[in-house]
């Protein structure tokens, strides 16, 4: 299969609240209109394992280093069981959260060693980067009164103060410095129609 049959792989990214499941489904519905075969994916998460290791990594405390060792190892079943195929078969992946989240929260949040973040990102996925990243940008104070709107239980990474979330936020950011061609940054703090409008001028520019 020759470069131009191979799906693309998107990603969503953004703090907690930012509105990114919200707009997945849209999306996910946009590529399927245009006749494309999507598997919409998220992580931690995305196999069986996936799946018992986001159970650990939302509600067990545990060192820095092990919350990002569980998270790339997540990711490598998910390469191997799922994105990698998909991608192979032509198929088009749209995942919620892959590395940059855990350059974000590991990294930025947890102070998790650039260079050990580095050496896991090569070592799993070195050959292999999303085609476009939407990172869902917006204040915490925001995105954290969406939450409190939920009034749902709050899993490890909600209960983090501000501080921790604000530089979550930052990390985002400067990773989409360091890759402006495959992140694109959504303001997140507007109604959901007028992000989605955003969305189909991005989704419309990746398939032509
Ligand atoms: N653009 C928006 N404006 C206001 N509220 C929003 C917006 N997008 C999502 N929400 C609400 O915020 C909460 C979190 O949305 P969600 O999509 O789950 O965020 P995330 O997946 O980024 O954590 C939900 O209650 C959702 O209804
Ligand atoms: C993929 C990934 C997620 N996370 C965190 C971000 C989120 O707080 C949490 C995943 O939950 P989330 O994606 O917010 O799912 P839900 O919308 O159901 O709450 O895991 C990391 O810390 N590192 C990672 O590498």
């Amino acid at each position: 299969m020759n470069a131009s049959q191979r799906g693309r792989f998107i990603t969503f990214e953004g703090i907690d609240g930012a509105g990114k499941s919200s707009q997945i489904e849209y999306v996910v519905g946009l590529l399927r209109a245009r006749g494309l075969h999507v598997v919409a994916t998220r992580e931690p998460g995305g196999t069986p394992l996936g799946e018992k290791l986001r159970e650990l990594l939302l509600h067990e405390p545990m060192h820095l280093e092990t919350e990002a060792l569980l998270m790339f190892a997540a990711r490598r079943e998910h390469l191997a069981q799922l994105i990698e195929p998909a991608l192979a078969r032509g198929d088009w992946v749209v995942c919620d959260r892959f590395s940059d989240a855990t350059w974000a929260y590991q990294g930025g949040g947890r102070g998790l060693d650039r260079d050990k973040f580095a050496q896991l990102e090569q070592w799993v996925h070195g050959h292999l980067q999303p085609d476009l990243t939407l990172l869902f940008d917006l204040p915490h104070s925001v995105a954290q009164g969406r939450i409190a709107a939920q009034a749902r239980g709050l899993d490890r990474f909600e209960q983090e103060r501000a501080d921790f979330h604000e530089r979550v936020r930052d990390a985002y950011l400067e990773r989409a410095v360091a890759a402006p061609q495959r992140m694109h940054v959504v303001d997140a703090n507007q109604t959901p129609a007028d992000i989605r409008k955003e969305l189909e001028q991005t989704i419309a520019n990746i398939c032509s």
